[in-house]
């Protein structure tokens, strides 16, 4: 059974105020408790304001490491790619930003890599943050080829490159992706989605779990964490 708990907004600007102040507030725990911090970010538009928002905080910076839940195969300057988008952010801060992926043709090595570079990192990490499209994907965990392999990668496995199918029309490349197994193993789980439709899906998806058709459900549905949701009407 999925424990998720809803935070919703009728504002988008207090949606954005609330998930910095999340994050924020995992980051700073992690740090008291640790010393450091590591944190996994979704891509997309939807908590880019948050991110923003979320930078302009005091926290120590330095001792915070900070990647893309997935990542698009593309070069740095592309404006598809997420890790840019997050050190665009993150780097002016001094945090540390560690992209997933490179433009590798090869989306099954680029997966190996990414999952190499992971296994260096310190785990579990302290919060994975998934944003969710309509269609019920949540990081790069897409329908194609390889969502099974996404779904039911082993505990060890942490990222995997994936080809979607259909490519999403807004970025239509090869993919590396964080794996389900690997989501499930971070120390809190956040989801910031907005509008109708897309609570509408997770609903469903929440309510369906392993059997729902959504890959956000079945992600969550093996998955031990309290998942908390933010969402905004707008
Ligand atoms: O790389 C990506 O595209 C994201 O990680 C993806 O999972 C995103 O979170 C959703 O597609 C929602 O995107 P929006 O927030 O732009 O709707």
């Amino acid at each position: 059974m999925i424990e998720a708990e809803w935070w919703d907004y009728e504002e988008r600007d207090e949606f954005v105020d609330a998930l910095a102040g999340d994050i924020g507030f995992i980051i700073e725990s992690a740090l008291d408790a640790r010393g450091s911090a590591v944190v996994a970010l979704s891509g997309g538009k939807t908590p880019v304001a948050a991110y923003e928002k979320l930078a302009k905080q005091k926290l120590d910076w330095k001792h915070v490491t900070i990647f893309p839940a997935d990542d698009r195969l593309v070069k740095i300057d592309s404006p598809m790619s997420n890790v840019a988008m997050l050190a665009k952010i993150f780097l002016p801060k001094g945090a540390r930003v560690m992209p997933l992926g490179t433009d590798n043709p090869d989306y099954k090595a680029a997966g190996a890599a990414a999952d190499a570079r992971l296994q260096d990192v310190s785990w579990p990490p302290d919060l994975i943050l998934l944003g969710m499209g309509e269609d019920g994907h949540t990081a790069s965990i897409l329908p194609g080829p390889d969502l099974q392999g996404a779904l039911d990668a082993p505990k060890a496995r942490r990222a995997i490159g994936v080809m979607p199918d259909p490519l999403p029309k807004d970025a239509p490349v090869a993919r590396v992706t964080l794996t389900a197994a690997a989501i499930r193993q971070s120390r809190s789980l956040l989801i910031a989605i907005t509008g109708e439709k897309k609570k509408e899906v997770l609903e469903a998806a929440i309510e369906e779990g392993a059997s729902s058709k959504y890959p956000i459900g079945r992600v969550l549905a093996e998955s031990d964490l309290a998942v908390d949701i933010h969402w905004s009407a707008e």
